[in-house]
């Protein structure tokens, strides 16, 4: 079996980073683990408070991971803190980590910050260089390039300026346009888009969280980039069609319709 690892944040509410995580592998039948950088009081409508786990802790956690389950593939979701980057750093490098997706979360649906502003450069010079793939939404994309994002054409700009900064590949992700939800990819040589209808609805809790998981299952399944991110766009959108209303603001995505349409489980309640 496949094995994938998540280090990223707690949502208590289930909607995000870490349980949004582990739903996306096991929905791709692939290995869940978890290390858990920021434990995050939070729900559909808002963010109460934050607790940052020491980066102590977090080195230890990667430790206990890889000492004994070596992940195919990992995704990196919120790290709030220089310190917290700065231990994942020293681990990617310690362990050799490859196939690493990196959503580089900044704020949460209803604005909070997840990341500390004035941790944007060390994003950039110590996390960054090992993404194989970085997956900013276009309000992430914009600060990382410091560049303003209208279209298309900004989009693929922004991933020329973010790719120089030493990743393997840059996914702009459109959720925050207008129009299609058209992502783009650039693999440092070609630009691929990917797109999908934009859905009406406002349960749209976890979305970037369930990409990049999804993009790192498809990594760990051995399939090459463009291939994962296809795979990857294919699973958030039926993950965003069937979302579920539940809460008061924005309901999360729905990964067990992903697992029924594709005949692992016959699981219909709720759908
Ligand atoms: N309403 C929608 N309809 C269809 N696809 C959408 C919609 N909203 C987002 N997407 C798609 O969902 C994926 C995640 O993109 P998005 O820009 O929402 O990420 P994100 O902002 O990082 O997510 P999050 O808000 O969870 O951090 C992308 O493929 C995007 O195109
Ligand atoms: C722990 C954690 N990680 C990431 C997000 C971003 O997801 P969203 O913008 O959909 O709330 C979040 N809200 N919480």
């Amino acid at each position: 079996m496949k094995k994938a690892l998540s280090i990223a944040g707690s949502d208590c509410s289930g909607g995000a980073g870490i349980q949004a995580d582990l739903k996306t592998f096991s929905a791709h039948g692939v290995f869940g683990m978890s290390v858990i950088t920021s434990v995050v009081a939070e729900n559909t409508s808002r963010v109460i408070d934050i607790q940052d786990i020491t980066p102590d802790i977090i080195e230890k956690q990667i430790d206990a991971v890889f000492e004994d389950i070596p992940p195919d593939a990992v995704k990196i979701g919120m790290l709030s803190q220089v310190d917290t980057m700065l231990a994942v750093a020293k681990k990617i490098h310690e362990w050799d980590m490859t196939n690493i997706v990196i959503d580089p979360v900044m704020y949460a649906k209803n604005g909070c910050p997840l990341m500390a502003p004035d941790s944007i450069d060390t994003l950039i010079s110590r996390i960054i260089p090992f993404a194989y793939m970085l997956t900013p939404n276009i309000p992430e994309a914009e600060k990382i390039a410091e560049i303003e994002i209208h279209s298309i054409e900004d989009m693929k700009r922004g991933a020329k300026i973010i790719h120089e900064m030493g990743c393997t590949s840059v996914l702009i992700k459109g959720g925050h346009s207008v129009g299609d939800a058209t992502d783009v990819l650039f693999d440092g040589k070609d630009f691929y888009s990917y797109t999908s209808p934009r859905i009406q609805t406002k349960n749209t809790h976890g979305t970037g969280c369930t990409y990049s998981s999804a993009i790192a299952s498809n990594l760990a399944l051995g399939h090459p980039v463009n291939k994962a991110v296809e795979n990857g766009k294919a699973y958030v959108t039926t993950a965003i069609r069937h979302s579920l209303a539940i809460g008061k603001g924005h309901g999360p995505t729905h990964h067990f319709y992903n697992l029924y349409k594709n005949g692992l489980t016959d699981f219909k309640e709720g759908i």
